[in-house]
């Protein structure tokens, strides 16, 4: 691990306590030895498809998965593993998360106190009404509660909280869908500058086009384990200057770049493949691919593929 890291999380695998028909259980693995850094200074977008566990990485660093979750693994923040307890006081204040769903948002606080805490100092009401200028919410939306905000303005009081909040990493989950571009692009400028200022940002997007251009780095998610980490410049090279079957077939599948799908589907977490967990849709798949397949680093970037060159 490379000495500035500010948030580390290696090897975690995630399962849940599943009930059958009557009282048969099983656990059900959704995240396998998934792994993912930050540095002060840096945004680290995440890409993946749906159900390739963003948002419940993201649940994991928070210490908010639900009571039937087993999770193992190590999660470092400043150099020291923190366990549930330790998440749970540092969350929210050194560690701040932009939930997926606007469901997050307390029904019975008003958005004043939601965003700025119960008694805030003037430097963080002044923050306050400078964000609001810059997403467009009008004076009044301090005093509304969450059921007379729409959609947008519940998201963009969502990234308000977490920016206000003064944590040194965000953990961004989906934060622009429901925004006009125009917000959703001050949104993520709004994150550069956190970034530029020193802070840590993972951004989880599906827009993953405006997450190359935003982003240092692009960690790449595929059935619930990393399968490329790479800077963000190669995600704009293309597939030459990039490692990973998958990662290579995403760019492909880009409007821009020709929209081509990838054949085959993400294999259902009670039902993964043995080994890579790609390979049942990779076209250089080998006899070797069905053992455990490490990370390595190739080309200045990290891969989980033994063809990668
Ligand atoms: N509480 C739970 N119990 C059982 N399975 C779960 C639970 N929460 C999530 N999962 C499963 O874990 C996998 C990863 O979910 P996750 O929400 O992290 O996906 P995601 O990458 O965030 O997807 P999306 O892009 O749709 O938000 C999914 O297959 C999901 O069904
Ligand atoms: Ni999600």
């Amino acid at each position: 691990m490379r000495k500035d890291v500010i948030l580390s999380v290696k090897d975690l695998s995630v399962s849940f306590r599943m009930y059958d028909r009557g009282l048969e259980q099983y656990d059900l693995q959704v995240i396998s030895n998934l792994t993912l850094d930050v540095r002060p200074g840096e945004i680290v977008a995440i890409a993946g498809s749906s159900g390739s566990g963003k948002s419940l990485l993201a649940h994991a660093v928070m210490g908010l998965l639900p009571g039937n979750a087993t999770i193992s693994g190590e999660i470092t923040y400043q150099g020291k593993v923190i366990n549930q307890k330790q998440k749970e006081q540092l969350r929210g204040k050194e560690l701040a998360l932009v939930p997926q769903s606007v469901a997050y948002l307390d029904p019975l606080m008003r958005v004043d106190v939601q965003v700025r805490g119960a008694k805030p100092d003037q430097q963080i009401v002044q923050a306050q009404k400078e964000i609001f200028r810059r997403f467009h919410l009008d004076e009044k939306t301090e005093k509304l509660y969450p059921f007379q905000l729409s959609g947008g303005m519940a998201r963009r009081i969502l990234v308000s909280t977490a920016v206000l909040s003064g944590a040194q990493v965000i953990i961004a989950d989906e934060p622009t869908p429901g925004l006009d571009l125009e917000m959703a692009l001050e949104a993520l400028k709004i994150f550069r500058e956190l970034a530029d200022e020193g802070k840590a940002v993972i951004l989880i997007t599906h827009d993953i086009d405006l997450a190359f251009h935003i982003a240092d780095r692009i960690a790449v998610f595929y059935a619930g384990t990393t399968v490329e980490m790479a800077a963000a410049q190669d995600f704009i090279k293309g597939p030459k200057a990039l490692r990973h079957p998958y990662s290579k077939a995403l760019w492909e599948a880009l409007p821009q770049n020709g929209f081509k799908p990838i054949p085959g589907f993400q294999p259902y977490a009670r039902n993964l493949p043995k080994g890579c967990l790609f390979s049942p849709r990779c076209p250089h798949k080998t006899a070797e691919c069905e053992k455990i397949i490490p990370m390595t680093e190739v080309r200045g970037g990290y891969v989980r593929c033994i063809h990668a060159d």
